[in-house]
């Protein structure tokens, strides 16, 4: 297979995310090195790579968690890292997190709220957002109850109702699909797949193989703070590299 670049003609729509010579150095560990990654306007892109490849890093420097240490990421053309994460989600990026924690005092509706209000400071215009979303992940019968009564599944997918209500234009997802039920996870790959319908992109990091083997458009991998291969899931399961990275191979038929 191809380290395919993001110039690659057999991609559709704009790119809309650049990620360029990114480096993360946490004192003594460099995390990551000189990652370059596009994504494309009404893609889905899987993120993998081993325990400690710097996926979550990945996701940080991206979000403004924390700035990157080299290269630049940009949306759209502008440059997005080093801005605080409240400016890069203005800009039209939203995240999940590895572990979801609702704002348990709050009730369901008023934590979606709080994605909302990056865009209205108005309460009952970010119901409103807040109340469609929780309609798309089917949660808007639980509104009015404490987020803290949700089970694992029902938070996860509030975390998604939160993220989706900055309307982001791109989405990362860090693990939203761990410890659910194989029924919930099912529901929330037909999410994906609805939003990429609607021409919101996503950046998925997931352990599941067999799940991002499936939804994904193309695949990225790092290994060791490096990108190593990047290409459609059938390619990319079959490089030599990637299969060294993971020893043993693949099990997406799992
Ligand atoms: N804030 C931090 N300070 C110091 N080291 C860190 C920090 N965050 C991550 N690291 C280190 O950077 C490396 C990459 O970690 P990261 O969490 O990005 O990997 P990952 O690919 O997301 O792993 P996993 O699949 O286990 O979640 C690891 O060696 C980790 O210990």
């Amino acid at each position: 297979m191809t380290n395919m670049d993001h110039q690659s003609p057999e991609r559709d729509g704009e790119t809309l995310l650049t990620v360029e010579g990114v480096g993360k150095r946490f004192s003594g560990l460099q995390a990551l090195q000189d990652v370059d990654m596009t994504v494309n306007s009404g893609e889905i892109i899987g993120l993998i790579g081993p325990n400690g490849a710097g996926k979550t890093t990945l996701f940080n420097c991206i979000s403004g968690a924390f700035p990157p240490t080299s290269g630049t990421v940009t949306l759209e053309g502008n440059v997005i890292s080093g801005l605080p994460a409240h400016k890069v989600a203005r800009a039209g990026l939203a995240r999940t997190f590895q572990i979801t924690r609702p704002l348990e005092e709050l009730t369901v509706v008023e934590n979606a709220m709080v994605g909302a209000h990056i865009h209205t400071r108005r309460r009952q215009e970010a119901r409103e957002i807040a109340l469609e979303n929780l309609e798309f992940v089917g949660l808007s019968d639980r509104a009015e109850e404490e987020a803290g009564e949700l089970t694992v599944g029902a938070q996860k997918r509030l975390e998604l109702a939160r993220a989706i209500s900055t309307r982001p234009k791109i989405l990362l997802l860090d693990e939203i699909m761990a410890g659910l039920t194989p029924q919930e996870s099912n529901q929330m790959l037909g999410l994906f797949r609805q939003l990429r319908e609607r021409g919101t992109s996503l950046l998925i990091i997931e352990h599941d193989m067999k799940a991002i083997m499936n939804i994904s458009d193309y695949v990225k991998v790092l290994d060791q703070g490096q990108g190593i291969a990047f290409g459609k899931p059938n390619e990319v399961v079959e490089d030599d590299r990637v299969i060294e990275a993971y020893i043993g191979g693949f099990d997406v038929d799992a």
